[in-house]
């Protein structure tokens, strides 16, 4: 099969990726397209999907084009003292750049006379000067000077201060109190269309606040409350997109205020934190006309509010797998190249690309999809690269962020990532924690297990095939079932490795003793009194959790053994879940479930027909595909006795 539709030997040969990042997207067309209309259309936006996707991509690439869109006049957000209401200072939005009034510094504001702690503040101030400059004196006279020269020192500075800013409030002069103190400050300068990112957690982020003033923010020690104001990013985002990530994280109250903010179009600012002295100042409502953009995973939307979400135009779902055809191999190739170039690192072999496209087929489950969860292809390839110039897996793990990625030449020998730097990674497990677990399992119970293809068929035993962990290891799992007369007539269900699977192996028994009790299965009949058995089945040497419904063929299949006494080939290892009619369905991680069983010594694997599409790779194993149990009994029943 024809991998790629250029031929290369390294990625060097091939021509650079567009820079513009919208060209840059894999996989997500759709979306792009339908954010893209959204923005054009003003219109909110909420895109959900799995980890590393490219949903922040797609609102970065998006905002990079914005200006393309319409025309923007510039605007800036000043703040001013209110003079009649100095805790509610004014919030200005004008267009194009602020320029300074030379009015503003002829206004003086209310001011308040000295306090105590200002009087205080001056003694010691005196205090410590005086001691400085006498401290040449013996120490009897120096006491008496420095409390003579403070204390008289302090009364007439105060007694100053204190009839200046009187006379300064009479005559309305501002000479008493700083006038840079009254003249507006400016908060924001936006000079084109803004996308402004906000994680949901962030409440001051997203909101703004006041700063706490320790002087009580008055003039003239204090820091009077409009140049305390910090405006929110749902303020800086006005006339652009305001985008929130990490949508579980958003706090009730902040949803509220998000609401408001789209249905008034402004926002007043005030301070957060009760204990501050920003919580008395609240400003006039500022504008805040914006587009939304939320991103999460699918779980994440159940934390948004109904009023909210009801306001959010587009709902977006984005792909986590695409097919694997010939043109999106071609994409996948464009990925590699893209990241290569904007993470600076070495160019990569053919065959590392092709590692990469296998790579990408495993993590979507199937041969014939390639996986989107991109940023998990990216730190692969990011991670082979340090291989490539020589750090290893120790080093790696002990280093995973923060790392400079560099091209370097090895004494004048240009440095490739190659297959066998992605296959290190990829074997290692140290991309994904999941992996990294089932292999510390698998390293610690593999050589206790006795897990021992062999020819000598065996009653009421199996094996089974599992999967630990979301980017797991596969795993043999041997399943014995014994039956055992009882006294009272019940049928029990043993389980010595807790609760595994209880809801399928449940169903699997009473489909198996169904089956034997109508006698219509393709095998030796027996008559049986299933009411006074008990069957016992046991998962041996199964030390992690197993759910889902995959080992339900295999179960049904030694417990027919077990009631009826014929024995099961041993050479074969089973996945496959089973309904009721006997039809054996598709189930999940079947390439982590065949290379397990090749790992284990197995020659045949029997996997549901409807799994063969997903196989990337035999591994010289034969693999056998079912679709009845029916097929299945002939299969795996020794009947030469
Ligand atoms: N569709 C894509 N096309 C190209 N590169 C992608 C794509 N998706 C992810 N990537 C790569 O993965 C990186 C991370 O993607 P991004 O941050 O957009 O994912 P996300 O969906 O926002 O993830 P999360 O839900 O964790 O925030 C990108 O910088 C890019 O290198």
């Amino acid at each position: 099969m024809e991998v790629f539709s250029v031929k290369f030997k390294t990625t060097e040969e091939l021509p650079e990726p567009s820079p513009r990042l919208i060209d840059q997207v894999i996989g997500q067309d759709e979306a792009v397209k339908v954010v893209l209309s959204a923005v054009k259309n003003k219109r909110h936006v909420l895109l959900l999907g799995d980890p590393g996707v490219g949903k922040s991509m797609i609102v970065k690439a998006v905002g990079e084009i914005l200006e393309e869109f319409d025309n923007f006049t510039p605007y800036t957000i000043i703040a001013k003292p209110n003079l009649k209401n100095p805790e509610k200072p004014i919030v200005e939005l004008i267009d194009g750049e602020y320029k300074e009034d030379t009015k503003d510094e002829k206004i003086s504001i209310p001011t308040q006379p000295p306090s105590l702690l200002t009087l205080f503040l001056i003694m010691i101030a005196f205090t410590v000067i005086s001691s400085w400059l006498l401290r040449g004196l013996p120490e009897s006279k120096m006491l008496a000077t420095i409390a003579i020269v403070a204390i008289v020192g302090s009364l007439i500075a105060f007694v100053s201060i204190f009839l200046g800013v009187l006379g300064a409030t009479k005559s309305s002069m501002p000479n008493a109190v700083n006038p840079v103190d009254l003249k507006p400050v400016i908060l924001y300068e936006c000079k084109k269309r803004p996308l402004v990112r906000a994680s949901a957690y962030n409440v001051t982020k997203l909101l703004g606040d006041v700063k706490h003033c320790p002087l009580g923010g008055r003039p003239p020690l204090g820091t009077p409350p409009h140049k305390r104001i910090i405006l929110g990013a749902i303020h800086e985002a006005h006339k652009g997109i305001l985008y929130v990530d990490e949508i579980k994280t958003m706090p009730l109250e902040v949803q509220d205020y998000i609401l408001t903010a789209l249905q008034d179009k402004q926002l007043q600012i005030s301070g957060r934190n009760p204990n501050s002295s920003g919580a008395t100042v609240e400003t006039n409502p500022i504008p805040c006309d914006f587009i939304l953009i939320m991103s999460g995973n699918m779980d994440d939307v159940h934390n948004l509010r109904a009023p909210l979400l009801d306001r959010i135009d587009y709902k977006i779902v984005l792909k986590n797998k695409m097919d694997n055809t010939l043109e999106n191999r071609d994409k996948l190739l464009q990925f590699i190249i893209q990241e290569i170039r904007n993470n600076n690192l070495n160019p990569m072999t053919y065959e590392a690309c092709c590692e990469i496209v296998k790579l990408a087929q495993l993590l979507a489950g199937s041969r014939d999809k390639l996986t989107l969860r991109l940023r998990k292809l990216s730190n692969i390839i990011k991670m082979a690269n340090d291989i490539a110039i020589g750090r290893d897996i120790e080093e790696i793990k002990n280093n995973v962020e923060g790392e400079e990625y560099k091209n370097i030449e090895n004494n004048g020998k240009k440095v490739y990532i190659t297959a066998e730097h992605v296959r290190k990674i990829i074997e290692s497990g140290i991309y994904s924690m999941s992996k990294q677990v089932a292999l510390e399992y698998l390293r610690n119970f593999k050589r206790y297990k006795h897990i021992v293809p062999n020819d000598e068929p065996k009653v009421g035993i199996i094996y089974g095939l599992a999967v630990l962990g979301e980017d797991g290891l596969g795993d043999v799992t041997k399943i014995i079932t014994q039956i055992i007369d009882s006294k009272s007539p019940a049928t029990h269900l043993l389980n010595i490795s807790g609760d595994l699977a209880k809801h399928s192996i449940t169903l699997a028994s009473a489909l198996s003793k169904k089956l034997v009790a109508e006698g219509k299965l393709p095998l030796p009949k027996k008559d049986i009194d299933l009411t006074s058995k008990e069957i016992y089945i046991q998962f041996s040497q199964s030390y992690s959790k197993i759910d889902g419904d995959s080992a339900t063929a295999a179960a049904c299949l030694s417990i027919i053994s077990a009631l009826l006494e014929i024995p099961l080939k041993q050479d074969f290892a089973i996945t496959g879940s089973l309904d009721l009619s006997g039809n054996i369905l598709a189930v999940g991680g079947i390439n982590e479930k065949v290379n397990a069983a090749k790992e284990y010594g197995f020659k045949r694997v029997i996997i549901p027909e409807a799994n063969m599409i997903d196989v990337i790779d035999t591994g010289g194993i034969e693999i056998i595909p079912v679709r009845t149990l029916d097929e299945l009994i002939p299969l795996v029943f020794d009947l030469k006795k």
